[in-house]
């Protein structure tokens, strides 16, 4: 008999997920990816339920390495807000299942997740793509995903100057690390 799944939800997540441990993991199963073997990485398209009410979609998103032993799914909703809307445009969830019994290990806060994963993919991709005198980030927007990749490029990167470009201010920080308050189209130097 399995017990119950442990939930850990995103504080846990904020203080225990660091891109310095990230980013050499997701290099290393992008890398597993390419090899296209389904034992070390199974990774079908994924599944949208548009939720047309509402004005948004849900994406359900599993994998699987079955040589690691890792079962997994994301379910994340995403909306189209209105300018100014307190709520969310993006909610996610992730599973992590037993493989050999199918239980569920744990429930896990995915926005956190997200934020950090997406960001990091991209940070792995401008370190293969960069040009190596580049010395402006610029960045489209200030919600998380515009937060997050300030805050792995800055810290994998050495820029001279961030170039910020939206139509609002700022979110709340992801990490522990702080950036300016923002107003739209601000430059940090
Ligand atoms: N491929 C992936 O894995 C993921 C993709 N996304 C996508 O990334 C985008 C951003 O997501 P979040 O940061 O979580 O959203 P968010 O709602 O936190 O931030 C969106 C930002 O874009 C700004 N914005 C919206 N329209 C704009 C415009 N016309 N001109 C300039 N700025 C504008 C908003 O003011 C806000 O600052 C979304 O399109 C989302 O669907 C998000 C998470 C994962
Ligand atoms: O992959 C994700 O996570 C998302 N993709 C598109 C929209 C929001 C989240």
């Amino acid at each position: 008999m399995s017990g119950p799944p442990v939930v850990i939800w995103a504080p846990a997540v904020k203080r225990l997920l660091r891109y310095s441990d990230l980013v050499p993991c997701l290099e290393e199963v992008l890398g597993q990816f390419s090899h296209r073997d389904n034992a070390e990485v199974l990774q079908p398209v994924r599944t949208a339920v548009p939720l047309r009410k509402h004005h948004g979609f849900m994406l359900s998103m599993p994998a699987y390495m079955e040589n690691r032993g890792v079962l997994s799914t994301k379910l994340v909703c995403f909306y189209r807000r209105e300018e100014g809307s307190p709520l969310p445009s993006t909610q996610a969830t992730l599973l992590l299942l037993d493989p050999r019994v199918g239980n569920v290990k744990a429930v896990m806060d995915g926005d956190v997740i997200t934020h950090m994963r997406t960001a990091a993919v991209s940070a792995i991709s401008a370190k293969l793509l960069m040009r190596p005198e580049a010395q402006v980030l610029t960045i489209f927007g200030t919600g998380h995903q515009a937060r997050s990749h300030y805050e792995v490029f800055t810290e994998m990167f050495a820029f001279k100057e961030v170039r910020v470009w939206s139509r609002s201010a700022g979110v709340p920080a992801v990490g522990n690390r702080s950036w300016p308050t923002l107003k739209p189209t601000s430059s940090i130097k």
